[in-house]
């Protein structure tokens, strides 16, 4: 279970200060709806560590994560922004995400082949993210988070943008993940996208 406790956030003295309080049972997953600039992204930063509370903790199967590192926490993320690494093509983009040195099992790189595939981006693994449409790089960045594994996943409008083939298909991979136990918080505006993947929804 991923318990939020009493977190609490401000940017500046002057702005408003969010309080967090939330519980995300295993496997489940929790929409964060609310109008734009209410703090849905601030509140999954938060979770993933690239922002710090001002108080507050986060557990999850107990344990405090708050005082983790990013990179320590049992978290994976899709931001809006997508995050490439430019320098890198879209297979080293995803095996990173598994491995910080890329050092791969057949296995693991089968896995980001068939992964590939299934995304409709056979063929697309030597090409560097500056060769790729914007649909394209939110699905290596998604393909990316679901291929680390982690037992926390954080979406932020992750299908905003993708025709509806590509939707059913990542879709299908994300409600997959979510079978196999993976607890989620989703920000999104979209209706569709919140009834297909949430279990749970909450109003910011
Ligand atoms: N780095 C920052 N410094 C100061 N204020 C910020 C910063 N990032 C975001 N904010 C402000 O915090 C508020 C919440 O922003 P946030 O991005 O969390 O909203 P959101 O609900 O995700 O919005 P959207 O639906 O538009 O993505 C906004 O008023 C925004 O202007």
């Amino acid at each position: 279970m991923l318990e939020i406790n009493q977190l609490c956030f401000r940017y500046a003295p002057i702005q408003t200060q969010w309080r967090f309080n939330i519980t995300v049972p295993k496997g489940q997953c929790l929409a964060i709806q609310g109008p734009s600039g209410s703090g849905k992204s601030t509140l999954l930063s938060l979770i993933a560590g690239f922002l710090s509370p001002d108080e507050g903790q986060i557990f999850w199967d107990q344990r405090p994560i708050h005082t983790l590192y990013p990179w320590q926490r049992p978290v994976t993320s899709v931001f809006q922004e997508h995050n490439l690494f430019e320098h890198l093509d879209v297979f080293s983009n995803i095996g990173l995400g598994i491995h910080p040195g890329l050092k791969l099992t057949p296995n693991q790189r089968k896995a980001i082949d068939s992964g590939l595939e299934r995304t409709g981006l056979a063929g697309f693994g030597a090409r560097m993210p500056g060769e790729l449409s914007g649909g394209q790089r939110q699905r290596v960045a998604l393909l990316r988070a679901l291929l680390r594994q982690q037992p926390i996943l954080l979406l932020d409008e992750p299908m905003t943008g993708l025709d509806p083939e590509t939707r059913a298909i990542l879709y299908d991979m994300v409600l997959e993940e979510k079978q196999r136990g993976v607890t989620m918080l989703l920000a999104s505006h979209d209706n569709e996208e919140r009834r297909t993947l949430a279990d749970i929804q909450w109003n910011l």
